[in-house]
């Protein structure tokens, strides 16, 4: 995958997205409605909206886009739908009353734009959604809170019970205290992390581009209908937000977002809030990302797609075999070069001896011990090393091959 800066805005160039429809429709070869159906019959849906699509102009937000917006999902729980609503804006919505013009850069303000603004957009939805009889509730998050066991149940058992009491939760990201090394700053992954732990059946990304395109969409790049696995993007130039300053994650953080969900057994479509009610209702809009993986457990997903490596280990021809076709633990016998600094616990990737990445694991021992480890037998290591190096380097519990 390709990473661009550019900094045009395809909301705003209709014509190129219009014409890039017409190519796109010619030239598709796969079933593009394949699953997409399953939208409009889905009982329990994620549904995440961006900064780019829920602000006007002047840089507040915008209450007609947030209306439009909310009269098609309140619509969708008065039909039965369990929804919950990932919002961005908190930030954006504190702006004005700080008399800020734009998005500030550095933690701190951010930090407190989001505390004036949170509230500001929470009201805002409140009304919105009381308007049409639907309670909503307020649920913020951070990324510990979607790492951690007991976290993680606690969240699960709140937004659970929210649903079964028909409220729609909105969530975000709890930007006031989450800290710099684990906050997400984008909304997208939150969304699939979400998404994961409600077990929803499908998560619905919007944003100010109606699809991912085959290169920012302003290039006037082609429309890609339909991703089956990474594969099918991996020709693909994906960028950065093209709304400097509003968005911030970019189509980047969307496929990735889109990617956790797919890969953990929940389908997922990039589109544009202009398009909600047509996406709800399963219609051939945006780019449909169908399953190609089965849930995982939290650590696994997180292990997979979050983690922040601290080094690599160069595995040999037997031991790429074992660990990716056998599903076995990796023993230092395995390994020809370690890579990086790390201490025991930390996630490493795994790689063959052309340096593809086969799989990510937890290891056992420090990049500092493992050099006297290699191609040593644990046998071996225990009588010459003492008991404590007889063990996997990395257990196939804590492995996910990718
Ligand atoms: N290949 C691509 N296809 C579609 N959009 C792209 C692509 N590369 C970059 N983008 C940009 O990503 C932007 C959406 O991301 P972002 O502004 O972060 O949205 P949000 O605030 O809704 O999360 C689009 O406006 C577009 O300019
Ligand atoms: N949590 C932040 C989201 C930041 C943001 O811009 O996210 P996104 O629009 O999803 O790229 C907020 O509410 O302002």
């Amino acid at each position: 995958m390709t990473m661009t800066t550019d900094a045009g805005r395809p909301g705003t160039a209709p014509d190129a997205v219009g014409t890039a429809q017409a190519r796109d429709r010619a030239s598709a070869k796969k079933p593009v409605r394949a699953d997409r159906g399953l939208l409009r019959t889905a009982k329990r849906l994620v549904v995440k909206v961006g900064s780019s699509s829920l602000t006007s102009l002047a840089g507040g937000i915008s209450e007609e886009a947030l209306l439009a917006l909310v009269d098609v999902l309140a619509e969708r729980r008065n039909a039965g739908s369990e929804l919950i609503l990932v919002s961005s804006g908190a930030i954006a919505a504190g702006l004005a009353p700080l008399g800020l013009g734009r998005r500030p850069r550095d933690l701190a303000t951010q930090q407190a734009a989001a505390s004036v603004g949170q509230g500001l957009l929470m009201a805002r939805y409140t009304q919105a959604f009381g308007a049409h009889g639907v309670t909503v509730s307020q649920v913020l998050l951070t990324a510990e809170d979607l790492m951690r066991r007991q976290q993680y149940a606690n969240a699960y058992r709140a937004l659970n019970r929210l649903l079964h009491l028909g409220v729609v939760p909105v969530v975000n990201e709890n930007d006031t205290v989450a800290t710099h090394e684990i906050r997400f700053g984008d909304n997208d992954r939150l969304a699939a992390l979400v998404a994961h732990l409600v077990k929803a059946d499908a998560m619905v990304l919007l944003s100010d581009v109606d699809a991912i395109y085959d290169r920012p969409p302003q290039a006037g790049g082609i429309r890609i209908p339909l991703v089956t696995g990474p594969a099918d993007l991996a020709q693909a130039n994906i960028g950065s937000s093209g709304k400097a300053g509003v968005g911030t994650g970019g189509m980047v953080t969307k496929v990735e977002a889109a990617n956790i969900a797919a890969g953990s057994g929940i389908p997922a479509l990039v589109t544009s809030t202009a398009n909600a009610a047509a996406a709800l209702a399963g219609e051939d809009v945006g780019t449909w990302f169908s399953i190609n993986g089965s849930r995982r457990t939290p650590r696994l997903l997180w292990l997979a797609h979050l983690a922040s490596i601290q080094g690599r280990l160069i595995l040999d021809d037997g031991a790429v075999k074992a660990v990716r076709e056998r599903h076995r633990s990796l023993l230092p016998a395995g390994i020809t070069s370690v890579k990086g600094d790390f201490e025991p616990g930390d996630p490493v990737e795994l790689a063959d001896a052309e340096g593809q990445v086969i799989a990510r694991g937890l290891v056992n021992f420090s990049s500092y011990e493992l050099p006297r480890m290699l191609g040593r037998s644990t046998k071996e290591l225990a009588s010459s090393l003492g008991r404590q190096y007889e063990r996997e380097v990395v257990h196939v519990d804590d492995l996910v091959v990718l």
